[in-house]
């Protein structure tokens, strides 16, 4: 595969960008048996009385059966059908995140053969920094603009639906149309008399492939951001460590297939799809990216969103950044840490992403260099192209290290952000499988991440002091493992609070939905459910897993600008004339992006592992005084009754109706159970 690199400082072979993988985890018990006292008094109500969002089955409620994908479903047995809390087996999750794949495909078809294809068209290397820009571009302003749009979406078939059925759909049509630019815009400028071999007309191929690019990262950042909103809605709140370490899986599947896609020679065996190997890779990258998302949307039942109410605000372009602010000025706090890990983070993933290859190239070249420092062009053509092969090779063993770890580490990482359904007494429940068995007691997801980012750093200062291509290649391999983990904890951390935040809105919707009502006065035993809090925050208030997938994808993509125009300063300090010895340029950026992933484990630890969050704390949080009680906020043993925060009732009730708040005693989970459960 000739890859090459977004950034590639003008010295070597293009480097070959990469992205990596994945992973899963075992599925968890189910719910209780009873139905909630709860949904009795819902049932109970007065039609008049009922909003919309009545109609909405509790997703707290318990399981009554087992679902078509063979794992213990719940829902009412009343004929409603919200089963979205109950425990999902295997085979549902592969195919709630089996887009990701598909997506993954495409991502690395243009990543790592983007470059050459455009310097066919005769783009020059030094426009090339504005092309791949694109990427971190699109991904800072589409996610969150998309994630805020779909929240907002009503349509009944879904919010997530349309726009990963929309974005696919544009994602494929901007593949081909990049494939094919050439043939459209020659056969159309040709329509009115213009000379394809002409001047202008190679400069508007040039020009509308530009173009293209910035549309397909477009309609890609599109997908990506409604396919990551639906793992979190569509899993429910205790298997998101699950449903995220298969999304890892799935990146990891996808980036394999289309690294090795490009390393075949597809012209013969897949002449049908196209002429040329980009062609036929981006035909490929549309076929699974197509189907990948259909079969998803197809299988999958997303809510229907006509549940929730009207949309809070009509959304505009105009709003967007106003609100966008408001949104992020509100994280919930471990959501923020996560943010900030991921800032500092992908400062130093950036230059790993993209610099890989001609950073092996540079050290396979300077032997060559040293030994004749007078090559012709040709010659040092050659060489850097047997450079840009090692540094290919570099990146497929660290795709294949990133793709081990995403498969088995799940099986070793216990269960944090994931938690036993409360209340679940069954057999299900209590009996350990044999993989429960390899679990690592302590080894949790967080403190596997903050080791890899201490071991990432490490190893790009390394970069710097290694001189063998093997040495190099072993260094980046090992960087595989924090890459497969930077694919799976964040997602895993983050989904899981939004969902778990999502699940207690919905639990605590219908109390509130008797606007006229007094507000909830401690029952006559004294006690007020947890969730029965006076001052309940506003729905207003309260973000939704589009907007906030969207600004946890803007701390992955605004610093690989930083990244970006940082490492084109330092490139053009140290680095040397293409073919001369001595430029060790691309392991300064490497070793620096290292200091700052040290940086981003130092914001790891002030992530927690234990998200049982007393509901009052929730409520603060709502309300912007998250801060203030970062390190405080959490009651350890899971007891709400000892809240003294004003404004709040946050005493257990002794009502059997009520949904409260229980903390899984292995897990660290949190689920809503009802007061009989107790
Ligand atoms: O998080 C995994 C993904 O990471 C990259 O995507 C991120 O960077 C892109 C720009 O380079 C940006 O457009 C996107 O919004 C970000 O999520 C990587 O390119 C993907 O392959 C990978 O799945």
């Amino acid at each position: 595969m000739t890859a090459s690199s977004p950034h590639e400082p003008d010295h070597g072979e293009p480097p070959v960008p990469r992205q990596q993988q994945f992973t899963p985890s075992a599925s968890t018990p189910s719910t209780p048996d009873a139905v909630t006292p709860r949904n009795r008094s819902l049932d109970e109500q007065p039609e008049h009385e009922r909003e919309p969002v009545n109609d909405e089955h509790s997703p707290l409620l318990p399981p009554a059966d087992y679902d078509a994908f063979g794992a213990r479903s719940g829902g009412r047995s009343d004929g409603h059908d919200d089963d979205s809390q109950t425990t999902k087996s295997l085979w549902y999750l592969t195919i709630l995140t089996i887009g990701i794949g598909g997506l993954q495909i495409a991502w690395s078809v243009e990543l790592s053969n983007g470059s050459p294809y455009l310097l066919s068209l005769g783009l020059s290397k030094s426009l090339m920094a504005l092309v791949w820009i694109a990427g971190p571009l699109t991904g800072t302003l589409v996610q969150p603009y998309v994630g805020m749009l779909s929240d907002s979406c009503r349509l009944s078939w879904g919010k997530r639906k349309p726009f990963m059925l929309g974005g696919a759909a544009a994602t494929i049509i901007g593949l081909l149309f990049l494939a094919w630019t050439k043939e459209i815009v020659s056969g159309m400028l040709s329509l009115f008399g213009a000379d394809p071999e002409s001047h202008g007309v190679k400069i508007t191929i040039i020009v509308t492939a530009v173009i293209g690019v910035y549309l397909l990262d477009f309609a890609i950042n599109t997908v990506q951001a409604a396919l990551r909103a639906f793992i979190v809605d569509c899993g429910p709140a205790h298997q998101q460590e699950a449903a995220n370490s298969m999304a890892s899986r799935m990146t990891g599947i996808g980036n394999i297939i289309g690294y090795i896609a490009g390393y075949v020679n597809l012209t013969t065996p897949l002449w049908f799809l196209g002429n040329t190997q980009f062609k036929i890779l981006c035909a490929i990258a549309s076929i699974s990216l197509g189907s990948t998302v259909i079969l998803s949307a197809s299988v999958i039942k997303e809510r229907d969103p006509r549940l929730d109410g009207p949309p809070r605000k009509k959304q505009s372009i105009f709003l967007f950044f106003f609100t966008l602010f408001k949104s992020i000025k509100r994280l919930p706090p471990q959501i923020k840490r996560v943010c900030q890990v991921q800032f500092f983070g992908w400062v130093g993933f950036f230059p790993l992403l993209f610099y890989t290859s001609s950073y092996i190239g540079e050290i396979y070249v300077q032997p060559f260099l040293e030994k004749n420092p007078h090559m012709t062009p040709e010659e040092i053509d050659k060489l850097y192209e047997q450079a840009t092969r090692m540094g290919s090779f570099a990146l497929l063993i660290n795709s294949i290290v990133s793709l081990l770890v995403n498969v088995f580490l799940p099986f070793f990482v216990a269960p944090t952000y994931d938690s036993h359904p409360v209340g679940d007494s069954s057999e299900s429940g209590t009996k350990k499988s044999f993989l429960d068995h390899l679990r690592i007691p302590g080894f949790t997801l967080r403190r596997a991440w903050f080791g890899s980012l201490i071991l990432f750093a490490i190893v790009m200062v390394c970069t710097v002091f290694v001189r063998s291509v093997n040495a190099a290649t072993a260094l980046i391999g090992v960087a595989g493992i924090t890459w497969a983990i930077t694919l799976w904890a964040p997602f895993a951390i983050i989904s899981a609070e939004i969902s778990r935040r999502d699940a207690l809105a919905r639990a605590r919707r219908p109390r509130r939905s008797n606007r006229d009502a007094p507000p909830p006065l401690a029952p006559a035993t004294g006690h007020t459910s947890p969730m029965e809090m006076t001052e309940a925050p506003k729905e207003e208030e309260v973000d939704q897993a589009g907007v906030i997938m969207g600004i946890h994808n803007m701390s992955v993509s605004a610093p690989q600008i930083i990244a970006n125009i940082g490492s084109s300063l330092i490139f053009k300090i140290w680095q040397k004339p293409r073919g001369t010895p001595g430029d060790h340029s691309i392991a300064i950026v490497l070793a620096l992006g290292g200091l700052f992933a040290l940086v981003s484990a130092f914001f790891v630890l002030r992530i927690k592992d234990d998200v049982s969050v007393p509901p009052e704390t929730l409520a603060d949080e709502e309300h912007g005084d998250a801060d203030q009680d970062d390190d405080d906020d959490e009651s350890p043993d899971g007891d709400f009754s000892g809240s003294t925060k004003p404004g709040y009732s946050a005493v257990p009730t002794g009502e059997a109706d009520a949904p409260r708040l229980v903390r899984n005693p292995s897990f660290g989970g949190l689920e809503v159970a009802s007061g009989s459960d107790r």
